[in-house]
């Protein structure tokens, strides 16, 4: 285990990581280490922490590696709070830019760049001002859990989203409660298998479309990290939620606005059911060296 870590901080839309290459695999840290330089005030700070691993040296990536042998790199996301994440939609293209900024990969636009994620493999693509991936298929996880959120008065209906990861999102009633929502507390989620799921807050009435494209504000408790300025998949789930809600004519491209910023969900038909990708911009802002002693 090396003494030292070559860092890059990055951010899409303001949900910020710290990356590291670590190509065979000699670098694991711990769930305290990575809460530690995840810390915004004792360390670099971040919403999550991204190892650069090829695929080959990750055990537990066989099955997902199994029909899809050039998903080389594999994204080895945890939390700022050290927990692991199965996907992360923002993550995954910051990650994307990392390996192509640092030689790792190539990726010209028009492209398509394999990774391999605790969720499968997922296509990324370049784009004119950012990348696009596609998250595959998606369902509801059953169940419309009563959400408590501090600052709202009564509980809220929420509706349970998987998109690789776990995702509650809850229907307010107006912008004023959008804006006035404490998601410095975890929102209570009942029943309890939606326990600890990401949550996602958006207003759903009668979203604003125009030339085709649905448009909705949305802020984000996120499981392990807390309340983040945007967060990709938590933004997927939300436009998923929006249209169920608005039954069928509703959009299925949509602008989603987050604290940190705008990205882009498109529903599309693909081979194996309805897939969805998610668009956006992905930012290298500073590298660094981390001294684990
Ligand atoms: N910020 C991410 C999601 C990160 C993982 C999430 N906190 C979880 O535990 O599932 C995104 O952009 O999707």
């Amino acid at each position: 285990m090396p003494t030292t870590i070559e860092f890059t901080k990055g951010h899409g839309t303001g949900n910020d990581f710290v990356l590291y290459a670590d190509p065979d695999g000699d670098s694991t840290l711990t769930p305290a280490q990575i809460a530690a330089i995840c810390d915004r005030h004792f360390g670099v700070g971040a919403d999550g922490m991204i190892r650069a691993i090829r695929t080959v040296n990750v055990p537990e990536a066989a099955a997902t590696l199994a029909g899809a042998p050039e998903a080389e790199w594999f994204m080895d996301y945890s939390n700022a709070d050290g927990s692991v994440a199965e996907m992360c939609g923002n993550g995954i293209r910051v990650f994307a830019r990392y390996l192509v900024d640092t030689g790792l990969a190539t990726l010209e636009t028009g492209d398509t760049l394999a990774i391999a994620t605790r969720a499968g493999v997922k296509d990324v693509q370049r784009g004119v001002d950012g990348f696009q991936v596609d998250l595959g298929r998606w369902g509801l996880e059953g169940g419309e859990p009563l959400v408590r959120i501090k600052d709202v008065s009564v509980p809220r209906p929420g509706l349970g989203i998987d998109v690789g990861n776990p995702h509650v999102v809850v229907a307010l009633a107006n912008d004023e409660e959008l804006t006035d929502a404490d998601l410095a507390y975890a929102p209570q989620l009942d029943p309890e298998p939606h326990a600890g799921a990401n949550v996602e807050l958006v207003v759903p009435h009668d979203p604003l479309v125009s030339d085709g494209v649905g448009r909705i504000r949305m802020r984000v408790h996120e499981r392990g990290s807390g309340e983040t300025l945007s967060c990709g998949t938590g933004v997927v789930a939300a436009a998923l939620a929006i249209r169920h809600w608005a039954g069928r004519g509703a959009p299925d491209h949509w602008r989603v606005d987050v604290p940190g910023g705008r990205l882009g969900v498109r529903m599309f038909a693909a081979e194996d059911g309805e897939h969805v990708s998610l668009s956006g911009p992905a930012e290298l802002v500073y590298t660094g060296t981390l001294d684990l002693a």
